[in-house]
């Protein structure tokens, strides 16, 4: 579902982002995994040609579209329909004088789905969210609802791919699990492909396949998460795993 190869990001002859290799397959989990300014919001946002500013080079494939060399109308489709990006402030992103069902069922008829409202109740239902938020405004939901209103979108459009950024920073513990959750279980019942970006290695263990870890721009250290946690080979995910509470 994600493919990378040698992408290089960077703003004004400033390398924000190396990668040489990324991949992520249906039903996979891939977590990238460092301090703040590392790159790690960079590289996830190229994924989608949102890397405003940036000159972006190298190959990348998500859901089978060259991203750095497709249309602006293919790359549009594949941002509202089939790649849900899950971002920290999800409220901002949705209009605040749109009622969450109205929103839901626009998407949806834009899109060609078919009984929208039955759609919109059990995407609801499958984030574990009352379909009776349906009623409300963004403002009148919590960060951690907002964030599974995100995910509910995206898995009614029939999206195959998620890519969380911090998805769960700006929410307390139980909500965090609870996101998690979420993500785990539509994961497994939807073959769902997940990227998600986090400082927090603890978090990320609990769901990743994989994990990269990235330090100033670079990819330090790579492999299945367990391995990675275990024996971390890189000094810099040593200090990571050290930094854990
Ligand atoms: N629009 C931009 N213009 C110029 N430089 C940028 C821009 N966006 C990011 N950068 C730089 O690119 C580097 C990587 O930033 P990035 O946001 O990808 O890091 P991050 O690991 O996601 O950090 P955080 O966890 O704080 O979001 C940083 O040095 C940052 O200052």
């Amino acid at each position: 579902m994600i493919e990378v190869r040698d992408l290089r990001v960077s703003y004004g002859g400033r390398t924000a982002a190396r990668v040489p290799e990324l991949d992520v397959r249906a039903g996979e989990c891939v977590a990238i995994v460092g301090e703040s300014g590392s790159g790690k919001s960079t590289t996830l946002l190229s994924l989608l040609g949102l890397a405003e500013g940036a000159h972006v080079s190298g190959e990348v494939r998500v859901c089978g579209v060259d991203v750095l060399r497709a249309p602006e109308r293919r790359l549009r489709e594949l941002r509202g329909a089939r790649v849900a990006l899950v971002m920290q402030a999800p409220q901002a992103a949705l209009s605040p004088t749109t009622r969450l069902g109205v929103l839901m069922r626009r998407a949806l008829r834009l899109h060609g789905v078919d009984a929208p409202d039955r759609v919109a109740r059990d995407a609801m239902a499958a984030v574990m969210l009352d379909p009776e938020l349906l009623r409300r405004y963004p403002h009148e939901i919590s960060g951690g609802q907002a964030q599974r209103f995100a995910i509910a979108l995206a898995i009614a459009l029939g999206a195959g791919v998620v890519l969380a950024d911090e998805p769960t920073s700006a929410l307390d513990v139980t909500v965090q699990a609870e996101v998690m959750g979420v993500l785990r279980r539509l994961r497994e019942e939807r073959d769902l492909a997940l990227l998600l970006v986090s400082h927090d290695l603890a978090l990320v263990s609990t769901i990743a396949d994989r994990v990269l870890v990235m330090k100033d721009g670079e990819v330090v250290e790579t492999g299945p998460a367990a391995e990675v946690l275990a024996r971390p080979s890189h000094p810099y995910t040593r200090e990571l795993l050290e930094a854990l509470p």
